[in-house]
């Protein structure tokens, strides 16, 4: 097996379109497809999602909701959203709606660097959202809408005006009031779409994709990750920390000068008011005053090594500790036994994952903490130089959110993060920002980050 078992590999950038129907959803999508006509663009539709209709069903059409978020096989379109993310092709279902069936035949979608969904559900449904990067509500007249749909249905459905009025009246309206026009709330943009256009939004939409897909891949896809720009000072004070060789006092005038930066990053994401001064011209300067109610945590014992450059950066900030147990290996014993779990806190070669216990998972446990008692007051900067699995920091953070802590006020800093941590703390906490120095490439069968540091407390706290 090769040393790192875990690449980060690339993920395409999800878009969901919803809106009413006959919203002008498709003409947003076309539009987008246009504009990055020189990028990988594919677009799924809802409606391929269809659910075929029983003999039952087909015999009492006209009662039958198309609305309803029962008539889309949810399953299969997160599945081909799953698979899409894995950068594998998929086989997405055509569906007839002359015959409210599903062809025999399927559409192959080949993976991608953008995914456009579109459908009137498709802020709806929770599944498909947690895996949206980007959602956008088309938002169109009520009566423009229903004249619209009158037309394409009787054009390209077959079907009489009374009848499509019919089902407005009794489906579509009664479904986009309660299940479309709610999920306008998870919009990040929502497209005003007058006289079937809004050029605007379109260029600003296709900017901001375009932003994203020159970033490496896990900024993409997390909002709440931000990696320090990089510059030679950076990559060489990298270069000494990672190299092997390296002795412990340089190893930590080098890390602390790198945490530093972090902390700072970090820093730069509190709220803040506006404050005027006057400078010694007499004249006035309009400026900003820092965060008031903060506190850092370290995670003992790495992130204990943080703390210096948090002191010196915010003079008598309080700090709190958090240490979490992590459980070794488990061994793979020789004669083909089950796993034995040993517990050890600070040693090396443990496990950072959960480990199997007699068939049940176990947890990264809390072994002791120290926070300030009013910590549900304060922005809280979480310190630990190393994420690898991410379990310490997990554990971590239920602690802090335990203590009434709220996720939008919780800022991870890290010096080097690998891709699983990432996943696991930016995916599960998406309110929780996370600041680190570089990603590495993955985690090794050690549960070590690679390349990395190696242990990174034993280089900074032994001599
Ligand atoms: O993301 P994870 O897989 O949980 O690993 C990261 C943890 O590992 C390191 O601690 P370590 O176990 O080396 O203990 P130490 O801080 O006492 O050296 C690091 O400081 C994190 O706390
Ligand atoms: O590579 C690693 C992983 C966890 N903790 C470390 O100190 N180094």
């Amino acid at each position: 097996m090769s040393r790192s078992k875990r690449y980060h590999r690339s993920q395409p950038f999800f878009i969901g379109v919803a809106g009413g129907t006959a919203s002008g959803k498709t003409t947003v999508c076309d539009s987008i497809m246009q504009r990055l006509h020189d990028q990988c663009v594919v677009m799924l539709s809802q409606d391929s999602f269809y659910k075929g209709l029983t003999k039952e069903d087909l015999e009492n059409v006209t009662s039958y909701n198309f609305d309803h978020p029962d008539a889309f096989d949810e399953a299969a379109m997160v599945e081909c959203m799953l698979q899409l993310r894995d950068m594998q092709p998929v086989e997405v279902p055509i569906y007839d709606f002359t015959q409210h069936q599903r062809s025999t035949e399927c559409r192959r979608v080949e993976p991608s660097d953008v995914v456009i969904i579109e459908g009137i559900l498709v802020l709806h449904m929770q599944k498909v959202l947690d895996l949206l990067n980007m959602k956008v509500f088309v938002d169109t007249d009520d009566d423009v809408r229903l004249a619209r749909r009158i037309q394409r249905d009787v054009a390209v459905r077959g079907r009489d005006v009374g009848g499509v009025i019919e089902q407005y009246t009794h489906f579509v309206k009664p479904s986009f009031d309660m299940y479309v026009a709610p999920s306008r709330k998870h919009a990040d943009v929502i497209i005003p779409w007058v006289r079937n256009e809004n050029m605007v939004a379109i260029d600003l939409i296709t900017e901001h994709i375009r932003m994203k897909l020159q970033q490496p891949d896990l900024r993409r896809i997390y909002h709440n990750l931000e990696v320090i720009p990089s510059n030679f000072q950076i990559r060489g004070m990298h270069t000494i920390i990672r190299d092997r060789q390296t002795q412990t006092n340089d190893f930590v005038f080098y890390a602390d000068r790198l945490l530093r930066l972090v902390v700072e990053a970090g820093l730069g994401h509190l709220p803040f008011t506006e404050r005027s001064v006057i400078t010694p011209t007499g004249e006035p300067y309009v400026g900003v005053d820092f965060a008031k109610r903060l506190c850092g945590v370290s995670i003992i014992r790495s992130g204990e090594s943080m703390e210096n450059a948090l002191r010196a950066c915010c003079q008598g900030i309080k700090i709190g500790k958090i240490l979490v147990h992590r459980h070794k290996p488990c061994p793979i014993l020789a004669n083909g036994d089950g796993p034995e779990v040993v517990a050890g806190v600070g040693a090396r070669g443990k496990s950072r994952g959960n480990c199997h216990m007699g068939g049940s998972i176990v947890e990264e446990e809390l072994i002791y903490e120290k926070l300030p008692a009013d910590i549900a007051e304060r922005h809280v900067l979480l310190l630990d130089p190393i994420l690898a699995t991410g379990n310490s920091a997990l554990r971590a953070i239920q602690v802090l959110l335990e203590k009434g802590v709220t996720e939008g006020k919780i800022l991870f800093l890290s010096l080097i993060a690998a891709p699983d941590g990432i996943h696991k703390i930016c995916g599960t906490f998406p309110r929780v920002k996370v600041i680190t120095s570089e990603i590495d490439a993955g985690i090794g069968d050690q549960f070590q980050v690679i390349p990395g540091v190696g242990e990174f407390g034993d280089r900074y706290f032994c001599d």
